[in-house]
């Protein structure tokens, strides 16, 4: 897989005139959804190469990261004479920086893409690192590719009008980076004022996060060994996600990845020796700063049931989990019983309920 190229935007019109320049392209196409067409896309307004560009809308929000949606992306690419030499720029969140991936990854076997993630999940995780997809049958990110954008631009201004509930998702993805790395990163982490943002401290911060994750891709792009450090939380996390999109009340991936990581530092705890202090510190931050998600014992089997579907697994009903021996201390290909899974779920219940 290629080298992703991540920019740090300090003067975001000039940089991304520069990137779009140095591509060959017959045509651009500009994803967005509702939102960032309307929020987001003005901040484009003035970049000559940008005036003839097409765009393309689709509906907001992960309820839309299906192949109905993509569906409709191919179609718009090929009914307006898009070509093999078109460039796509993905502007949005992680639904748009997923479904636009894929759908660059696969029109006529692959298109050139640059990503402008604009809410702070797709700055720090899903526009970096190449992995692109849709949610199938209620299971996410279940049709995919490893394709990464030829660039990624990222700007805090976009943050700006991003609403808390969607800056609190991003920095779940935050935590886990921290948590995965080293002590500094993660105290600075839990320092942060979330109530009252700096947005150049934010940039920083950011900078660091995307810097954790950019490391481990380098190392192993497909996910066949030490990625699996960064699918820390998920788990369990995309079983708590995948649950709560069937009922009325869906959540945001970051929250559930949150969540997920209370369940898995226990487990770290029990099995690695995750330290005691430590993991009451995460929880403490989390169940303040997330809340809790609602569900009974009677879910159990549902979870349950949702994580055999996670993509680590490698043996069928067997559930693979990337645990922690400390900050830092990762250790990936565990795995945990159905009983120790739903003792999991206990403590979660007793803990944050
Ligand atoms: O980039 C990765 O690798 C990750 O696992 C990052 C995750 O935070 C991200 O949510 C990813 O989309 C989950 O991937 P999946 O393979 O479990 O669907």
């Amino acid at each position: 897989m290629s080298k992703q190229e991540v920019i740090i935007c300090q003067n975001f019109t000039a940089e991304l005139s520069q990137k779009i320049s140095a591509h060959s392209y017959d045509k651009i196409f500009i994803l967005t959804d509702e939102h960032t067409c309307r929020f987001c896309l003005p901040l484009l307004q003035d970049i000559p190469c940008l005036k003839e560009a097409e765009q393309i809308v689709i509906g907001p929000e992960d309820i839309h990261k299906n192949l109905e949606t993509l569906a409709y992306v191919w179609n718009q690419l090929s009914s307006r004479g898009a070509t093999r030499h078109t460039l796509l720029i993905n502007l949005g969140g992680g639904m748009v920086t997923d479904l636009g991936g894929f759908a660059a990854a696969t029109f006529k076997r692959g298109i050139a893409c640059i990503n402008i993630p604009t809410t702070l999940l797709s700055m720090v995780d899903a526009a970096v690192g190449g992995k692109t997809g849709i949610n199938f049958n209620d299971l996410k990110n279940e049709i995919g590719s490893f394709y990464p954008a030829d660039q990624v631009l990222i700007d805090s201004e976009f943050l700006k009008t991003l609403d808390p509930q969607n800056l609190l998702s991003g920095y779940g993805e935050m935590l886990k980076h921290g948590l995965i790395s080293n002590q500094a990163h993660w105290s600075k982490l839990l320092k942060f004022d979330l109530n009252h943002i700096d947005y150049s401290q934010l940039q920083n911060l950011i900078g660091e996060s995307v810097q954790v994750k950019e490391d481990i891709v380098e190392k192993d792009p497909y996910e066949q060994n030490i990625r699996k450090a960064l699918n820390f939380g998920h788990t369990i996390g995309h079983a708590f996600e995948s649950f709560s999109l069937k009922t009325e009340h869906p959540v945001l991936h970051g929250y559930a990845v949150a969540w997920g990581m209370v369940c898995e530092l226990y487990l770290s705890h029990l099995r690695c020796g995750f330290p005691k202090e430590a993991l009451r510190t995460t929880i403490q931050f989390i169940k303040e700063n997330y809340g809790s998600l609602y569900f009974t014992c009677d879910d159990y089997d549902t979870l349950y049931d949702l994580m055999k579907h996670d993509k680590k697994n490698v043996a069928s009903g067997v559930i693979n989990f990337t645990l922690l021996g400390g900050i830092g201390d990762i250790r990936i290909n565990q795995t945990a019983s159905q009983e120790e899974i739903y003792e999991l779920l206990d403590f979660y219940r007793e803990t944050m309920g």
